[in-house]
């Protein structure tokens, strides 16, 4: 997943590619929430990541353990634990990209919206804070219900003034991971050279997996495409009923989390033509935000992508989940901009 970084002479950071070297900048990333199921493991993949050069771990507890636990590995990045909420500011200081984890996790039988009363208000605090000591970070928003705690953000950032659309991500990252698992196994393709773009947002039919786009092609019959795309929406489920009251993805969430949060960082880097899906403020469709194809840049999103051609299938399954998502969404606004 990634490569690794050696030390000039002059003490730069050089990142092998081949034969070849090249230099890269320094990057602090904060992990919100990271004593948690998804906390832990996330941290450790990013303290494996040769783009990050300080890594800041805050939780409300336990945070002190995991960074000292995590600061063994031999890898560039220098670790440091903070608790609480006197300890948010250090943790936010000079972020490149903060990623939140933060927040409830779901038990069986709950939907995703089940988790609003209680993230809400922990991803508005969160978001307040970011608010103020680092507002010119890339946030990759994993805490559910994504759909709504993206607007959430959206609405604090604008009451701070600080709001960049091209900074604030939904992490949909998972949902990509499971179609192209699922889409392997069905295809009996090699998964390592699958690609599927998952749109819509991230919640039950608001998942909408664009397996008429997979690739390489597999010509897959109608009722093959219906079941992986039920799968795919219904792959958080799966987790959640496996682990039968002990939480949900943190794992396969980890790992999604990374791959996010270094496309952000290569992203920043100015490394060309990354693109992932993920959760933004859009205009592909009538709704405000949207999970597409987005390219990477330098300042965050570079270019929201277009959906491209849908089967009938996946047009009709775009028209369904329209309105639960707008509900999802203005649920969002409405809570950050009432309390
Ligand atoms: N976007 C996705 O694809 C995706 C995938 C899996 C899980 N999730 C969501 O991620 C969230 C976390 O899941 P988890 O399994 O890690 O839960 P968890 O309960 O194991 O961990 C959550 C952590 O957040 C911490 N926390 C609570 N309030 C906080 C605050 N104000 N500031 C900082 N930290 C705080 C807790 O102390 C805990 O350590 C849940 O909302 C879950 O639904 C999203
Ligand atoms: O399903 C959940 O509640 C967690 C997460 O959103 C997932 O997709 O695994």
């Amino acid at each position: 997943m990634f490569r690794s970084v050696a030390r000039s002479a002059a003490g730069k950071h050089l990142l092998r590619r081949g034969y070849a070297t090249e230099s890269v900048p320094d990057r602090k990333v904060a992990v919100l929430g990271a004593a948690g199921g998804i906390g832990q493991p996330l941290a450790l993949l990013m303290k494996l990541n040769p783009l990050v050069s300080r890594l800041a771990l805050y939780d409300i507890s336990n945070t002190p353990g995991v960074a000292a636990d995590v600061s063994h590995v031999n890898t560039r990045s220098e670790v440091a634990g903070y608790v609480g909420e006197d300890q948010l500011k250090q943790a936010l200081e000079g972020c490149d990209v903060v990623i939140i984890p933060a927040g409830v996790p779901r038990k069986p039988g709950m939907i995703r919206d089940d988790l609003f009363n209680i993230n809400a208000g922990i991803v508005k605090g969160l978001c307040a804070a970011i608010a103020k000591y680092c507002p010119n970070a890339l946030v990759n928003m994993i805490s559910n219900p994504v759909n709504s705690t993206v607007p959430i953000a959206a609405e604090v950032f604008k009451k701070a003034g600080t709001y960049d659309e091209k900074k604030l991500f939904g992490v949909t990252t998972l949902d990509a991971v499971r179609a192209k698992t699922f889409y392997a196994g069905k295809a009996k393709a090699n998964v390592a050279d699958v690609n599927v773009p998952v749109v819509g947002g991230h919640a039950g039919i608001t998942i909408l997996p664009l397996f008429s786009q997979a690739t390489p092609k597999a010509n897959l019959p109608e009722e093959d495409i219906k079941a992986l795309t039920k799968r795919t929406q219904d792959g958080g489920t799966e987790v959640v009923e496996a682990k039968a009251g002990k939480g949900s993805a943190t794992l396969s969430m980890a790992y999604a989390g990374a791959i996010f949060a270094d496309a952000c960082l290569k992203g920043l880097n100015g490394v060309p033509d990354v693109v992932e899906c993920s959760f933004v403020q859009s205009t592909v469709t009538e709704l405000p935000f949207f999970a597409s194809k987005v390219r990477l840049g330098k300042n965050g999103v570079e270019e929201v992508m277009g959906l491209g051609p849908l089967s009938d299938y996946e047009q009709a399954g775009l028209e369904s989940l329209k309105p639960e998502l707008k509900a999802s969404i203005e649920k969002g606004i409405k809570f950050a901009n009432q309390n």
